[in-house]
């Protein structure tokens, strides 16, 4: 076997000669080559799911900056046609789903995840892994079954959550039983994204801390211990990386899944992160994106003050980030190993 990645490395704790560095939503809006793609093929959903267009959007940043993670371009809900519910991606709204499931009748639209339906997701993974063989971690990733059906039962993007959330209380069979669809049907998308090609992959419970943490031990972290116990039986050498929007509360907890590596979000100061979390464990993130607006000595200080890191860059907006701000030294590192404290911090010396 060749040499792991070095993001592969990280995410297992083993040394690594610096930290490594890519950013969420690192292809996209803010790139120029992406925007003019976007105009002669304006739908995302075939932008998507289409597998020569995935390639070259995928393959974008990692021509123009050589990050070391490439994360395949898909959405957390590209796989829900695949089990029997349709979506929209519209401009403004985002993503849509028109027959919201709230009712045990409505659960029987649901099946077992046809993978074959998939297949530009395999395909993709596998062009992706001969492009960059291991000179980077390809990266696949999935939504959490809480935060899937966050727009399965809402319809879309919410910002109370007041129909799941109270489905907790009314309908606790509605839900578990949607909860338990989903785990079975994610933690087969995950082992087919490694079998086709994916290094390591993230797990996205964005809408988990939206819960309170008790609530989330019961309704979304059983799911996502499920889901990693099924697949590193199957995968047991790919790397799981956990992450939730506003983390500060549930670091321990995020732990207790048993994934590889836990992504902070900027409300957590590193040191205390890493004091709560222990030794034994990666961590990446934590770079407020809002330095990416800043200058670079700025970002830079930002980057080594966080000592031992993984940093992931969340770049949501990436639409108003100016191109000129764009290039290699706006990368953050992200994995680092625990063990790593004597690491050289400094980041992406790729030019
Ligand atoms: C707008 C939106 C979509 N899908 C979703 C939204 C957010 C809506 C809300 O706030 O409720 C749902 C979604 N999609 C993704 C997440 C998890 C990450 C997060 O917390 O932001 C979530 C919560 C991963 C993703 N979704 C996407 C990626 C891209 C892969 C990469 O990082 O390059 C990821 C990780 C891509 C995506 N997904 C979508 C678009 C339009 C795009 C392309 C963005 C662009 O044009 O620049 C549709």
């Amino acid at each position: 076997m060749g040499s792991d990645p070095l993001l592969v490395k990280a995410a297992r704790g083993d040394p690594v000669s610096r930290p490594p560095a890519w950013m969420m939503r690192q292809a996209g809006r803010y790139m120029a080559v992406y925007r003019k793609l976007a105009e002669k093929y304006p739908s995302f959903r075939e932008r998507s799911e289409t597998t020569d267009l995935i390639v070259e959007i995928s393959l974008q940043p990692w021509e123009a900056f050589h990050p070391d993670g490439v994360i395949i371009f898909s959405d957390i809900l590209t796989p829900l046609p695949a089990f029997g519910v349709p979506f929209d991606i519209e401009d403004v709204r985002g993503p849509v789903i028109h027959s919201p499931l709230r009712t045990e009748e409505h659960l029987k639209a649901l099946h077992p995840i046809d993978l074959e339906k998939l297949q530009f997701v395999g395909e993709s993974l596998r062009i992706l892994r001969q492009e960059v063989g291991d000179r980077a971690a390809v990266l696949g990733f999935v939504g959490a079954p809480w935060t899937i059906a966050t727009y399965i039962v809402e319809g879309g993007t919410t910002r109370t959550y007041t129909t799941i959330k109270s489905m907790c209380h009314t309908a606790p069979h509605v839900l578990r039983a949607l909860l338990s669809h989903l785990t079975e049907a994610i933690a087969e998308y995950i082992v087919f994204q490694v079998e086709s090609g994916a290094h390591c992959v993230q797990i996205f419970d964005s809408w988990g801390g939206q819960l309170p943490p008790d609530m989330w031990e019961r309704w979304s972290k059983p799911y996502i211990d499920q889901i990693v116990s099924i697949v590193k039986k199957k995968c047991p050498k790919t790397p799981l990386v956990l992450y939730i929007n506003g983390n500060g509360g549930f670091l321990e907890r995020m732990k207790g899944t048993g994934v590889d590596v836990i992504g902070l979000d900027w409300t957590v100061d590193m040191a205390d992160g890493r004091k709560r979390l222990g030794n034994d464990i990666s961590i990446q993130g934590n770079v407020d994106p809002a330095y990416l607006f800043s200058s670079l000595p700025a970002l830079t200080d930002e980057i080594h003050r966080k000592t031992v890191v993984i940093v992931v860059e969340e770049q949501k907006q990436t639409s108003r980030i100016p191109e000129h701000h764009k290039h290699t030294h706006e990368m953050t590192p992200i994995v680092a190993p625990p063990a790593a404290t004597d690491l050289p911090l400094a980041v992406c010396p790729h030019e």
